[in-house]
């Protein structure tokens, strides 16, 4: 398993947002972290990435314990993450930006033309630009969404968590993310855990789903049992009598 979380629990003082969450990702495997609005997954999500201290329980990556560790020690074990909300430097190039991702990645630690090849090919695999030329002003949601992908792949991470990656795109564009994530981890193996809170078109691509509900897992399955599941449809349907025909 290259993730397991085990019994991790996230208090915010006499309220708990993650309630002993257990769940694991194999290797080269894309999950589906599911549930409704305030269901907590970001706080699980951001326990898992280290931008906040989980109250107990165990994260491990490729077998070694990260919970408690800051979000830059994390990042330098393998583990790169998007935002939900993109925040690229806005007056520097898409390959500058992903430049600079990719010396965060490597702590430092990488040429200048190293970390440039990786931000090319980081912003080749999210379908973008990757002239010197290329600004950001131009980009919409969806040009900022795989900005957003691309500063992730560029850390060349071994574990990919996509946060909302859907938010705020239309039906096509849902589709075409959908299938750049799959193609990441089709053509480069790179495990992927992708947190949203709608399932849609995530469904057609995930291999495994786990859905929260008030911050425990309900569902652990494939897609296909989830659509099927009846604690799935009521936490994101309402109870049978209230649905509509
Ligand atoms: N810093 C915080 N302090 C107090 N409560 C918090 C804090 N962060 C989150 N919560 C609460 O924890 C619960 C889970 O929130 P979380 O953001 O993890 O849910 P979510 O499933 O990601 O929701 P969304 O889909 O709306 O992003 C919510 O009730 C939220 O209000």
């Amino acid at each position: 398993m290259l993730l397991q979380v085990s019994g991790l629990t996230k208090k915010f003082g006499g309220f708990t947002a993650v309630d002993k969450v257990s769940f694991s990702v194999a290797r080269g495997e894309i999950l589906g972290l599911l549930g409704p609005n305030g269901s907590g997954k970001s706080t699980t999500f951001n326990c898992i990435a280290g931008m906040l201290r989980p109250t107990s329980g165990s994260v491990k990556l490729d077998g070694e314990e990260v919970a408690g560790l800051n979000a830059d020690a994390i990042c330098h074990k393998g583990l790169g993450r998007t935002f939900q909300i993109p925040r690229p430097f806005r007056e520097l190039s898409l390959v500058e930006n992903a430049t600079l991702a990719a010396y965060y990645g490597a702590n430092g630690r990488i040429t200048r033309a190293e970390a440039e090849s990786r931000a090319r090919d980081a912003l080749q695999l999210a379908q973008l630009p990757t002239e010197a030329s290329a600004r950001v002003g131009g980009l919409g949601a969806a040009g900022l969404k795989k900005l957003e992908l691309a500063r992730a792949l560029a850390t060349q991470p071994k574990l990919l968590l996509a946060d909302e990656s859907l938010g705020g795109l239309d039906g096509g564009e849902m589709r075409q993310a959908a299938d750049m994530l799959k193609h990441i981890r089709d053509v480069r193996g790179i495990t992927i855990v992708w947190v949203e809170h709608i399932m849609g078109v995530l469904l057609s691509v995930v291999d495994r789903v786990v859905v929260l509900d008030h911050g425990a897992v309900i569902f652990q399955g494939t897609p296909r049992e989830a659509q099927q599941d009846e604690r799935v449809a009521e936490v994101y349907l309402g109870p049978p009598e209230t649905r509509a025909a």
